[in-house]
């Protein structure tokens, strides 16, 4: 398996290019199945992820091509096929998503369940709670489980938690119910409303999205449209981290700053500079980084997804620092990994401890799941020595050419293929 090798670099500086989010990309392209007409997706990341929604796709019988660096055309008017095999599922969490669509367009869909992964038991109850309120009839079996509807009526669905994957979910599914939907308690995130963009542009009538309340009046029929996936704001926060950590001077490009501001304030509170500029953000080290607390919130609180990237800062910080999680119940794999760099961290329930220390170690670590395996990187770029990181297939399902982006800021990093 691919390693990641990083060296302790200089201050990194630079201007880096964000990609398009991997979280709007995603329920996007499930999105995909739902219109009968051609459909051109725009700042698509060439990502594993990526690779295996679009194998979904295509197995499904939708035709899929790749065209230039970043852009997909999907064709959907001939999806026959309502079961997304193990294989696929397995590979990825986000398949589920296929679901609201499959179960709006065909009537049916069936799949494996999805597990539980490195980060938490990640249930679906939500999702099917959505789907039973639309009329569909739920039968898990063997590991499997199908949605069955022969007609969706719209309904008020309340979510316990604003969701993100249900409140997609139930978005696709509601958007050809017949009436009205409303979605309450329903997900705020800057990838909801990228996803009710692209509903609407094929011709669903959603409103709300970016509000804890989404109002979806079911159409008879969805058609085609042109779409370009908002910036990554969590690829980003990585980046900003990085000029941070590395005391440097990085602008990011190709960002939304307002979708990012819980990392920008907290980046100020440990004492760099960030100076956003239209589309841009610059952000400039200190010699002497304080400490601060984090506790991750839907959004727009403070982002679960740059949590391990943040821990990763604040071993470095002067002082005491608290993380608490409150989205995912076991989202701190990333803490024994960064102790064997000698962070000095303590986890008590959802909350972790972090006693700054004067320098880091490189080490062999592992990239126990995707956002851990950023923190190493930006670890491994103050640790003396080189960090050795294993299991980057998980850094690959999320950052596109991670190593090319990092170089050009004059990160010491490659990749060694096994
Ligand atoms: C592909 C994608 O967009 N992934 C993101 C999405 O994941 P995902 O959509 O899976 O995250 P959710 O918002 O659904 O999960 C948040 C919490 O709700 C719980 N829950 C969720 C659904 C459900 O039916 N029942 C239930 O209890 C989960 O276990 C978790 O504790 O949002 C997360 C929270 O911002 C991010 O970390 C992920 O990067
Ligand atoms: C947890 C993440 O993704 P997923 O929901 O696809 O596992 C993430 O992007 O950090």
């Amino acid at each position: 398996m691919d390693k990641i090798m990083v060296e302790k670099s200089p201050p990194l500086k630079g201007n880096v290019r964000v990609s398009g989010a991997k979280n709007s990309a995603l329920p996007i392209l499930a999105a995909s199945l739902l219109g009968t007409e051609d459909i051109i997706l725009e700042e698509v990341p060439r990502l594993k992820d990526v690779d295996v929604i679009c194998e979904v796709l295509t197995c499904l019988g939708a035709k899929v091509e790749f065209l230039d660096e970043g852009i997909i055309k999907i064709n959907s008017k001939n999806i026959d096929n309502y079961e997304t095999p193990y294989e696929l599922m397995s590979k990825m969490r986000a398949s589920f998503l296929v679901m609201g669509p499959l179960l709006t367009r065909l009537g049916k869909t069936k799949t494996s369940l999805p597990g539980g992964c490195a980060i938490g038991t990640r249930p679906i109850d939500l999702h099917l709670k959505g789907f039973k309120a639309l009329g569909a009839e739920i039968d898990v079996d063997h590991g499997n489980i199908g949605a069955y509807a022969k007609r969706l009526v719209g309904d008020r669905i309340y979510l316990d938690f604003p969701s993100v994957g249900a409140t997609e979910n139930i978005m696709m599914a509601a958007v050809m119910a017949e009436g009205e939907t409303i979605i309450d308690n329903a997900a705020m995130e800057p990838e909801i409303v990228d996803l009710s963009n692209f509903l609407n542009k094929l011709g669903a009538d959603v409103k709300g999205a970016g509000t804890s309340t989404i109002k979806i009046k079911g159409v008879k029929k969805l058609g085609g449209a042109t779409h370009s996936v908002i910036p990554d704001r969590i690829e980003a926060g990585t980046f900003m981290v990085a000029g941070a950590i590395t005391k440097g001077d990085v602008v990011v490009e190709n960002v939304i700053s307002n979708h990012i501001k819980p990392v920008i304030a907290k980046l100020r509170e440990v004492g760099c500079k960030v100076y956003e500029n239209g589309d841009s953000i610059r952000v400039v080290g200190t010699d002497k980084l304080k400490a601060t607390d984090i506790k991750t919130l839907p959004y727009p609180g403070f982002p679960t997804d740059m949590q391990a990237q943040f821990m990763a800062l604040m071993t470095i910080c002067e002082g005491t620092s608290v993380v608490i999680e409150t989205v995912f119940e076991n989202r701190f794999m990333h803490v024994d990994e960064l102790k064997r760099m000698g962070a000095d961290i303590k986890i008590d329930g959802r909350s972790a401890i972090i006693q700054g220390v004067d320098s880091l170690m490189g080490a062999p670590v592992k990239a126990t799941d995707l956002r851990a395996g950023a923190a190493l990187v930006l670890a491994g770029l103050v640790a003396d020595g080189i960090t050795e990181i294993g299991d980057v297939y998980h850094i690959d399902r999320g950052y596109e050419k991670i190593e090319e982006k990092f170089k050009r800021l004059g990160a010491n990093i490659y990749r060694v293929e096994k």
